[in-house]
């Protein structure tokens, strides 16, 4: 596991941005996996512009997204979907069959899970997975104490996530207590994991991710550990209580 600090937070977004232009531009029909969050919205900006002047074929581009709110209408605003909406697909064009987040309405979203796992397993090992990181250290929104091998389903959330996320909404309460999130052992099944972590609220669990000699199930972002390539991509903030080499 690779700790950087790039310095600046338009540094660390465009390094990451450049990293999965080169995956896609490079690599005829390339499979990502794709996180929301304050944390990628510069970094989605980057990667449009660089996707746009480089006149990129996306044509065969597929994504996976890691999460959804659970029974929020996909055209609400907060929704995960109206999000990548607005800050990938539609400024890339791309068609509706070329993504894909976690369904997350009331019928038979079991059976839906398990589709969305299979279909992973099947086009996969995704050519890269994008993470953010909450400040209890979930990913996706892994809650601390998820079993390494759990696959994508129907999450509680927990109060310091839902207080993290109410800045998105018009009140606390309106912030959705479930979501559906790829499990963890779904996130591992990638060849490249890179992380982005921005702002001096992540600073705590970076450290403490950075001191870890051990994964432990109470953070969810230690499961990356058994993992050969992942690139943990900081800004000074969020690096602030590390000593880098
Ligand atoms: N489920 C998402 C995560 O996928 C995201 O990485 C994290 C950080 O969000 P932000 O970038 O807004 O700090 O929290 C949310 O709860």
């Amino acid at each position: 596991m690779k700790f950087m600090n790039l310095g600046h937070r338009d540094h660390a977004s465009r390094y990451v941005a450049t990293e999965m232009f080169k995956e896609i531009h490079f690599n005829q029909c390339t499979l990502l996996g794709l996180a929301t969050g304050g944390t990628m919205e510069e970094m989605y900006k980057e990667l449009v512009y660089l996707l746009k002047v480089n006149r990129t074929d996306i044509s065969c581009l597929e994504t996976f997204n890691l999460d959804e709110y659970f029974n929020l209408d996909s055209n609400d605003p907060n929704s995960y979907m109206s999000y990548m909406k607005k800050h990938f697909f539609e400024p890339v064009g791309m068609n509706d069959s070329q993504f894909h987040l976690p369904d997350n309405d009331l019928t038979d979203v079991e059976e839906d899970n398990l589709r969305y796992d299979q279909a992973i397993r099947e086009k996969g090992p995704l050519h890269i997975q994008l993470l953010g990181i909450g400040v209890n250290g979930h990913i996706g929104f892994n809650e601390p104490g998820t079993p390494f091998d759990s696959k994508t389903r129907v999450v509680e959330l927990t109060e310091e996530t839902i207080e993290a996320n109410a800045r998105f909404f018009k009140d606390k309460e309106d912030v959705p207590a479930k979501a559906v999130s790829m499990g963890i052992e779904t996130i591992l099944y990638s060849n490249r994991i890179i992380m982005l972590a921005l702002g001096e609220k992540k600073a705590p669990i970076m450290a403490k991710l950075h001191q870890m000699t051990e994964p432990d199930i109470m953070i969810p972002a230690s499961s990356l550990f058994s993992h050969s390539d992942v690139e943990i991509v900081m800004d000074d903030e969020a690096a602030s209580l590390i000593e880098l080499k």
